[in-house]
């Protein structure tokens, strides 16, 4: 969520960081766009980087996180037209997260169930579970398996039971 130069049109990358079946999601601060939202760490990609860097980056200035990234999982396009890198990262042995207040308010681990419970997410969270459980994306063991349930969560849309 840095202010520096920006391509367009906007692409961003998104961190996939997650241990023992629990992903790490930030509340964005109240200083952004979609301020309060949750969502995991990322932001643009900036001139001359690949999304691999930015969400290392990304993941300095928003949580003091020391992390490398392992691999590119999967590509979307919010409804607004920003196209979205997807990057499975780990973080450095005792490396733990401080919240950059002008980015974000607060940090968690929650379970994907947890995740898809909640009502304000950024409307790409749901999406990226979705295309998971729907066999478009693998992920490692440590994640755990997708619920058959996943499959009824439409893309920018809810859990229709
Ligand atoms: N960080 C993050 N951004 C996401 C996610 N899902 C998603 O659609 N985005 C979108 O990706 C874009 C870049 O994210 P950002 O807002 O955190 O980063 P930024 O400050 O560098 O970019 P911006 O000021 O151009 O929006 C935004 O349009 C944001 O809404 C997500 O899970 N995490």
């Amino acid at each position: 969520m840095s202010k520096s130069v920006r391509r367009k049109p906007s692409h961003g990358a998104v961190a996939v960081l997650v241990e023992d079946e629990k992903f790490l999601v930030i509340r964005r601060s109240r200083l952004v766009r979609a301020p309060n939202m949750l969502c995991f760490a990322g932001g643009t990609i900036e001139i001359g980087e690949q999304p691999e860097e930015t969400i290392v980056r990304e993941l300095k200035e928003e949580l003091s996180l020391d992390a490398t990234a392992v691999r590119h999982v999967f590509q979307n396009r919010t409804s607004w037209g920003t196209l979205l890198e997807w990057v499975l990262v780990e973080r450095h042995e005792n490396s733990q997260p401080i919240a950059n207040p002008a980015e974000v308010s607060e940090w968690m681990w929650l379970t994907a169930s947890e995740l898809l419970d909640r009502h304000d997410l950024l409307p790409s969270v749901p999406d990226f579970f979705w295309a998971w459980a729907t066999g478009q994306l693998e992920m490692p063991e440590r994640a755990g398996t997708p619920e058959s349930k996943w499959k009824f969560i439409k893309p920018n849309g809810r859990l229709v039971n």
